[in-house]
């Protein structure tokens, strides 16, 4: 199978080889096209990798129907509708550490540039002034450096403002003391870092909850002469306040490498002597823009060719080690979540997902999401997949509950899925046998041992001798072969079940005879 890549940013020629050398890509590079001409041509894409400057809209998701994969060759995804591509089963990667040093050096250039004013008195001689006296800086040993951010960036900044003899004071959320130790910095709060520092740079995503956090009402908090550095993401500042802020003296400077709209040829910000910007330039560096295209085209061979992918935004990322404990189960999540969804009588309102034994220390999200991907498979088809299982699940409004318990129940591992209906709840447990694959060990109450595989027929009987007769001579009767055969009871005489794999799907009309039988009360056909 041959997939189509479109890549609408410029990205590094030396950074893409894992695209060029798969030999089932072909490869298309067309930048610079507005949202309107991406809309146009995206149906023909697999894959799509972009940086900044393209956005893609919920438009673009929606005229894209064979899109597997964004990739983004950086960090920020503000510029993609997640909420849209999840919606759509679409996965979308980033490559989270590519450009860390970039941006980080890049933030530390512009606070040199901002304290010494080197791009005011560069404009000034480069228009033949020699003047020294407008050019007055200040000094970065022994200020304030606050840091509104501290994740990659923010804390490579720190560790270089460090070297400059500076005194970090940071505020993240997720900040906690003894990392803040550990980077020989301060930990503090938003209003701690705003009213105490010198100058601030600002590292964190544009996100709902950073949008225009840094508004009147912060500038107001801050120190008289302050300087800000945004080298994030434009939307977090609010431009109309740091105007005014400039302007009515607070703030002494600014130094900008990212604004709300992106590209401009005007801005009023450029018209204050104070500013100085740089057109969205920290990632890019020779080093970064290879890293982030190697990281992001290797995600997106490994995931066109069914691998797995490095630098998920859009799903939760496991570690290798996780993987490894998690990985196995995959195949037999989903074959529980088919099973017990064709073993319900009704529509499914709540699955209830029950890890035992060792898995029960991992993280399970992977496999409650395959799970889920099997349940909502028999009514939804290839439209479900990894990426939008919880979602749909979520959408369709069933409940979805996860147990987990180091009790072992006689395996060293045991999924049970339960699914709820308003016709009663049914269940079906699995295990993976070493070297033998996976199980399905019992259903409801009754034990069997089954490989959840191919055509299965479930079958529940009295226990009285010639039930199992009845069933087979009708199958043969239909020229159906019995591959093999389970039988389990509750007691003898009472309820009773069996479990047959046969060569081909049983219809309707077949299972409606077997349920003619005599002493067989239920009768389904489950195709895994
Ligand atoms: N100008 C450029 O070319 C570049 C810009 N960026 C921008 O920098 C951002 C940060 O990049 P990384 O450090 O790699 O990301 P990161 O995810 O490692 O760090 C972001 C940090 O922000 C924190 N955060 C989230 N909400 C916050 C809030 N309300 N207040 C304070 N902190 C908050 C997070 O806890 C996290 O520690 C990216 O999202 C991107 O938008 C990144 C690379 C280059
Ligand atoms: O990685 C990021 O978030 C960046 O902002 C870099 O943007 P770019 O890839 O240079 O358009």
């Amino acid at each position: 199978m041959t997939y189509n890549v479109l890549i609408t940013d410029p990205l590094s020629e030396d950074g893409i080889f894992p695209l060029r050398q798969a030999e089932n890509l072909e490869v298309r590079i067309d930048t610079g096209l507005s949202t309107d001409e991406l809309i146009e041509i995206i149906h023909d894409y697999d894959a799509l990798l972009i940086r900044s400057q393209t956005t893609v809209t919920r438009e673009v998701i929606e005229n894209a129907p064979n899109l597997k994969i964004i990739g983004r060759a950086g960090v920020g995804v503000d510029n993609i509708d997640l909420e849209a591509a999840t919606e759509h089963g679409i996965i979308v990667v980033n490559a989270p550490d590519g450009n860390t040093n970039s941006a980080a050096e890049h933030t530390m250039a512009m606070l040199s540039a901002l304290a010494r004013k080197i791009p005011q008195a560069f404009l000034s001689l480069k228009n033949q002034i020699w003047d020294r006296k407008s050019f007055l800086g200040v000094e970065l040993k022994n200020k304030t450096l606050g840091i509104v951010g501290l994740g990659r960036i923010g804390a490579e900044v720190a560790a270089r403002a460090k070297g400059q003899r500076m005194h970090i004071l940071a505020y993240d959320p997720f900040l906690t003391e003894e990392k803040a130790q550990k980077l020989g910095i301060t930990k503090g709060t938003l209003e701690e870092v705003l009213s105490q520092s010198d100058f601030i740079s600002i590292h964190t995503p544009l996100l709902k909850e950073t949008r225009n956090l840094i508004d009147e009402e912060a500038f107001a908090m801050m120190k008289d002469g302050v300087q800000l550095i945004n080298c994030a993401r434009g939307g977090i500042v609010n431009e109309d306040a740091l105007y005014d802020a400039i302007v009515s003296g607070k703030v002494a400077g600014a130094a900008l490498d990212v604004f709300e709209v992106e590209p401009f040829v005007d801005h009023k910000l450029l018209t204050l002597p104070q500013v100085i910007a740089t057109p969205h330039l920290a990632a890019s560096t020779i080093e970064a823009q290879e890293s982030v295209a190697i990281d992001v085209s290797a995600d997106v061979v490994s995931f066109l060719n069914g691998g797995l992918v490095q630098n998920p935004v859009n799903l939760p990322s496991v570690s290798k080690e996780v993987m490894g404990k998690v990985g196995p189960f995959f195949d037999l999540a989903e074959k529980l979540g088919a099973f017990v969804s064709q073993l319900i009588d009704g529509i499914v309102e709540e699955i209830t997902i029950h890890y035992y034994g060792d898995l029960a220390g991992f993280d399970v999200r992977p496999l409650t999401r395959n799970t889920l991907k099997g349940v909502l498979q028999g009514n939804l088809g290839d439209h479900v997949n990894d990426v939008n299982a919880k979602y749909l699940a979520d959408q369709i409004g069933i409940v979805v509950n996860e147990y987990k318990t180091s009790i072992t129940k006689g395996f060293t591992n045991l999924l049970t899925v339960e699914a709820r209906t308003k016709n009663g709840t049914r269940s079906v447990s699995g295990t993976l046998l070493n070297g033998l694959g996976g199980r399905i060990v019992k259903v409801d109450k009754y034990y069997v041992d089954v490989v959840p595989e191919g055509n299965l027929i479930f079958i529940k009987h009295k226990d009285q001798p010639g039930a199992i007769g009845r069933v087979g001579t009708l199958l043969a009767k239909s020229n159906i072969n019995i591959a093999t055969m389970q039988v389990g009871r509750a007691n003898i005489g009472g309820d009773a079940i069996m479990m047959l794999t046969i060569d081909k799907y049983v219809d309707g009309y077949d299972v409606n005879q077997l349920k003619e039988l005599e002493d067989i009360s239920d009768v389904t056909a489950i195709q895994l």
